[in-house]
C-alpha cells in the first residue's frame, strides 16, 4: 500500500524543495512533483523533514535504588509524539556481569518500542571478559558505540586506565566510545564537603558540579581518546569548558563530537533556587543547568559545527521518586525528560529565534548523528531507499507544554509552561503514520532494533594516521664505544 506525503516542502541537513515523497513497504520509493499513492497526507504549509534520531535516552533505567519511570513503551511514544523516530537506549551490565547476559535484558524490554531503536553497550567495570566480549557486541549484536562513564564514583564509573583499555579495545573492532564527562573523584569529595556543612538540598546537586569538573573531564577523556587513536563522543556537553576543549580537539584535527541537551539549551541553573523543593529536584540530573552564558556557548557550537548533535538524556523520575532524596541531595534520582519536546523546544529557541537555520535543525536533530552511528543513509535522510522515518512538521501550529497532556509517564514536564511553535503534523515511523494531528495511533511492538555496523573509515583513517605517526627506533651509524 503506498502512502503520498503530498505538498510539502522537503528540508533536509543540505536542501530546501518542494517535492512529494511516496513510501511503499516502510521506505521511500519516489521523491518529485504529482506523484500519487492509495493514501495522500496533506503537507502543505509544512516542512518534511527526517524523523528524529535522539541517541541519548534511558528507558526502564535501573538507576540510584529504583527505574527510571518510562519505559520502551511510554518513551518511544512520547518521542513519536515530538517527532522523534528512533532513539538509543544505553545497556547498563551489572559490576561483574557479561555485556551479552546485560543485553538480553535490555532486549527484553525493549520488546515493546513503537519506534525504531539501537543500544549504546556500557562499560561498567573492566577484565578480560569484557575485552573478549566486546567483539561479540560488535560483530553479532550490531553496537558500534561503548559508553563510559567517568562519574557516579562506586556505581558506574570507570577509571582512567579502565578507559584507556576499553577506548583501545574500540579503536581495535572500528567503534566509537562515548563519555559522561565529570571527574567524579572531585564531585563525590565536594557532595560530601556540602553535607557535612549542612547543605543537603537540590541546590547543593548544582554546586558539587561545576563546569570546571566537566571541563577537566572532557579534556582528560579527548587526551585518552587521542593517545588510544580512536574517534570520542562526549554525551551532554553542557558547559564552555567542556565546549572548549571540545573545539580544540576538533582545531587539531581529532574527530571529536558534543552532544548538548534540549534542557542545557533553554533551561538555567536559577532552576535548583526555587523555594519549591520539588521544582528543583525535579530538575535535578547530570551534569547540572548552567548560566546563560553557557547557554550561549552551547549556541554557538550549534550554528559553527563545533557541536554536532541535540539529544535529551530522557531519563524521567516521578516526584515521589525524587522525594528519596528529601534530606540528602544525593539520593535525588538524576534525570529529566525531554523526549516529546526536544523537536519543537528547539525549532522554537532555534529556528524561530535565528539562531540555527531549519537545515542545521535537520542536521542536529537527526543527520548528523545516523552518520556518527554509521545509519546513514537508511535513517537520517530523506532519499529514495531510506526508511520512511519522516516528520511532516507545521511551523505554525503552537502549544503550551504542559504534563496534563504529555506522552511521559511521569506527573511533571521541566518545561511546563512554555509555549513552542512548530509540532509534527504527521509522524512516520517505517512508513506508519503514528502521530496524526496531535491523535497517537502508536503501535506496540511496531519498533524493531536498528543493527549498526563498525567504522572502517573513521578507524582507517586514525589507524593510518597513527602507524605513519607512530614512535619509531632512530637507526644509527658510528655509535660512540660505551664510555665505561
Ligand atoms: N543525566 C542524568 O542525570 N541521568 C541519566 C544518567 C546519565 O546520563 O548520566
Ligand atoms: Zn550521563
Ligand atoms: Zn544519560
Amino acid at each position: 500500500m503506498t502512502t503520498v506525503i503530498k505538498g510539502g516542502t522537503i528540508v533536509t541537513a543540505d536542501l530546501t524543495y518542494m517535492a512529494d515523497v511516496k513510501i511503499d513497504g516502510g521506505k521511500i520509493v519516489e521523491i518529485g512533483p504529482n506523484l500519487s499513492g492509495a493514501t495522500t497526507l496533506d503537507a502543505s504549509g509544512c516542512y518534511v523533514m527526517p524523523g528524529g534520531i535522539d541517541p541519548h535516552v534511558h528507558l526502564e533505567m535501573p538507576f540510584m535504588g529504583t527505574y527510571s519511570a518510562d519505559d520502551f513503551e511510554s518513551g518511544t511514544r512520547a518521542a513519536l509524539a515530538g517527532g522523534t523516530t528512533m532513539v538509543v537506549d544505553f545497556c547498563l551490565p551489572d559490576p561483574g556481569q557479561s555485556l551479552l547476559d546485560a543485553l538480553k535484558r535490555w532486549d527484553n524490554k525493549a520488546t515493546r518500542a513503537t519506534c525504531d531503536y539501537s543500544f549504546h553497550m556500557a562499560i561498567t567495570w573492566w577484565g578480560e571478559q569484557v575485552f573478549n566480549e566486546m567483539k561479540a557486541v560488535v560483530s553479532h549484536h550490531g553496537i558500534n558505540t561503548f559508553k563510559h562513564f567517568m562519574a557516579y564514583k562506586g556505581a558506574l564509573m570507570v577509571n582512567d586506565d579502565e578507559m584507556f583499555a576499553s577506548f583501545s579495545r574500540c579503536a581495535e573492532l572500528g567503534a566509537l566510545p562515548l563519555v559522561h564527562a565529570e571527574n567524579g573523584d572531585v564531585v563525590a569529595a565536594m557532595q560530601a564537603k556540602l553535607m557535612d556543612e549542612g547543605n543537603n538540598g537540590p541546590e547543593a546537586h548544582a554546586y558539587s558540579r561545576p563546569a570546571s569538573v566537566e571541563g577537566e573531564a572532557t579534556n582528560r577523556a579527548i587526551i585518552i581518546a587521542d593517545m588510544a587513536g580512536v574517534p570520542l563522543y562526549v554525551v551532554h556537553t553542557s558547559c564552555e569548558q567542556a565546549h572548549e576543549a571540545i573545539r580544540r580537539a576538533r582545531q587539531n584535527g581529532m574527530r571529536v563530537y558534543g552532544e548538548p541537551l534540549i534542557q542545557h539549551l533553554t533551561l538555567d541553573e536559577s532552576e535548583y533556587f526555587d523555594k519549591d523543593w520539588d521544582h528543583s529536584a525535579r530538575r535535578v540530573m547530570s551534569p547540572p543547568f548552567r548560566s546563560k552564558q553557557h547557554q550561549d556557548s552551547l549556541w554557538a557550537g550549534l550554528a559553527s559545527g563545533s557541536l554536532q548533535v541535540v539529544a535529551t538524556d530522557h531519563c524521567a523520575f516521578t516526584t515521589d521518586q525524587k522525594r528519596t532524596g528529601l534530606s540528602d541531595f544525593r539520593k535525588i534520582p538524576n534525570g529529566t525528560g525531554g523526549l516529546e519536546d526536544r523537536l519543537p523546544m528547539l525549532w522554537t529557541h532555534g529556528v524561530a529565534t535565528g539562531r540555527i537555520t531549519m537545515n542545521e535543525f535537520v542536521a542536529v536533530t537527526s543527520t548528523n548523528i545516523a552518520k556518527i552511528l554509521n545509519i546513514y543513509p537508511r535513517k537520517g535522510a530523506i532519499l529514495v531507499g531510506a526508511d520512511a522515518d519522516i516528520v511532516v512538521f507545521d511551523p505554525s501550529k503552537s502549544k503550551t507544554i504542559s504534563a496534563a497532556t504529555q506522552q511521559s509517564a511521569i506527573d511533571y514536564n521541566v518545561f511546563e509552561g512554555k509555549q513552542v511553535i512548530g509540532l509534527p503534523r504527521y509522524t512516520l515511523t517505517r512508513g506508519f503514520v503514528a502521530i496524526e494531528d496531535g491523535a497517537v495511533k502508536t503501535r506496540e511492538g511496531h519498533g524493531h532494533f536498528v543493527k549498526r555496523e563498525p567504522y572502517p573509515a573513521v578507524s582507517k583513517a586514525l589507524s593510518n594516521w597513527k602507524e605513519l605517526t607512530a614512535p619509531r627506533k632512530v637507526e644509527r651509524s658510528g655509535i660512540p664505544a660505551s664510555g665505561v
